[in-house]
């Protein structure tokens, strides 16, 4: 497929994810079956290029004048691939699957394209319903973060401790130009190509054999500054398919124990498989068992509870576009409802003078302060530590300058830190 036979098809694929409300994975996957001739790298051109418009939905449309899927793939062209629109027009009138080639008030707006006097939530690319919780988060540079938000994620690769080191992945990865992350001593950044795909990473050997695994660096620093060690008993209340379970497994070095947990027995499926590839031999699963209380026989013993509580994935934005697009105020409030109610249930487990450490992929207070503040006043016996203080004890002093004004907990992200966007809260049990 040419490049411009790869823009219909991602305006083909935008308007089916507008007109019948459907998440972008299963638009793109729907688009492949039904043209079987499209082979994986023109696959993923497609997917790149309807990602590409999602991060910038709000701003594209305003640059361009119009939110039509035509109108987000022309301005994701023109504005984030920067391709003149000479060349769009020459590419489109040589190809026979080509978009229809830019009309002269297409070619208008892309020329006077300017985000002067564009409101926040615009030049911020979030949603307008959002712009007062960015702005308690943010404050003026709300713009400025949200727009960070919406550029490309990079890939990240956390390398395993149980299965080598750092230079040893390097040099594993070096055809893929891995470099060590800034922050996370066990991080590699894999650049991405022009047009923001990746390698094949779950079919590359240093993958295969549990040397490495992908997680966002900012994922794996809240993972080192929860402080999990060799002997101690973690649980790790909402493990999903266990990317921080293995992080933390991975600090601990097989000797005590982790307890991996989530309400939802399907996600805990995949953890099974990874922890074998990454040569955990310290971790029980407790999936749920209908109304049996799995987790009772460690009430006030565990030494670390890693609550990485369900949220709106609000930091995680330039990984998943259209989830920012699709959030809703009453998703907010049920996310709100199941933080109060995790972290209600698993405090009890910690032990006196034990950590509970409070995570979410999330930029917002309410989900992050105001959680912990309602907490805290359901159970005095939870002190904060100050996030210097967490971080120096993590080994981590660099991360003391992503403190929250109140300074109990970190707030990572692109623009700060150059990460996804993630809110860590150290608390000691008294
Ligand atoms: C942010 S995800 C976890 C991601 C995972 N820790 C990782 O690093 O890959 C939040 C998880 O919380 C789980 N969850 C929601 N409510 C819960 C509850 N009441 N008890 C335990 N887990 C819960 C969800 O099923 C979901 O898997």
């Amino acid at each position: 497929m040419t490049p411009a036979a790869h823009a219909a098809a991602a305006i083909e694929v935008l308007a089916d994810i507008e007109t019948r409300h459907r998440p972008v994975a299963s638009a793109l996957k729907d688009w492949g079956s039904a043209h079987r001739f499209a082979g994986s790298g023109d696959r993923a051109r497609i997917a790149s290029l309807v990602y590409d418009a999602l991060r910038r939905r709000s701003s594209l449309a305003w640059r361009m004048g119009a939110e039509t899927p035509r109108a987000l793939i022309l301005g994701a062209l023109a504005f984030v691939r920067q391709t003149p629109v000479d060349d769009l027009a020459a590419a489109f009138a040589a190809s026979p699957h080509a978009p229809e080639p830019p009309t002269d008030a297409e070619r208008a707006a892309i020329a006077a394209a300017t985000l002067d006097g564009a409101p926040a939530h615009v030049r911020g690319d979030y949603p307008e319903w959002l712009d007062a919780g960015f702005a308690r988060t943010f404050g003026d540079e709300r713009a400025e973060e949200g727009a960070a938000l919406a550029e490309r994620a990079p890939l990240d690769l956390r390398v395993n401790a149980i299965k080598g080191d750092r230079p040893k992945a390097e040099r594993a990865l070096a055809h893929w130009k891995a470099a060590p992350t800034p922050l996370s001593p066990f991080g590699l950044r894999v650049p991405l190509t022009d047009d923001g795909r990746g390698p094949p990473v779950q079919s590359e050997p240093a993958h295969l054999k549990g040397l490495v695994e992908v997680q966002d660096e900012g994922s794996q620093l809240a993972a080192l500054v929860a402080g999990a060690a060799p002997g101690m008993q973690v649980v790790d209340f909402c493990a999903g398919a266990g990317g921080k379970t293995l992080a933390l497994a991975a600090t601990m070095d097989n000797r005590g124990q982790i307890y991996a947990h989530d309400n939802d027995v399907r996600r805990l499926s995949p953890l099974h498989d990874r922890a074998e590839r990454a040569g955990v031999r310290n971790m029980q699963v407790r999936a749920p068992r209908g109304e049996a209380d799995v987790l009772a026989d460690l009430v006030g013993r565990a030494d670390l509870v890693l609550i990485d509580a369900p949220c709106t994935g609000a930091g995680t934005w330039r990984r998943n576009p259209d989830a920012k697009w699709r959030l809703k105020p009453a998703a907010l409030e049920a996310r709100i409802a199941e933080q109060d109610a995790v972290l209600a249930a698993a405090a009890p487990l910690v032990k006196p003078g034990g950590r509970l450490v409070y995570v979410t992929c999330s930029v917002l207070a309410e989900e992050n302060e105001d959680r912990l503040a309602a907490f805290r006043a359901q159970f005095p016996a939870f002190r904060p530590v100050p996030a210097v203080e967490a971080a120096v004890s993590a080994g981590l002093p660099a991360l003391g300058a992503f403190a929250t004004s109140g300074g109990d907990a970190l707030l990572l992200g692109p623009r700060r830190s150059g990460t996804d966007g993630f809110f860590v809260a150290v608390l000691t049990r008294g």
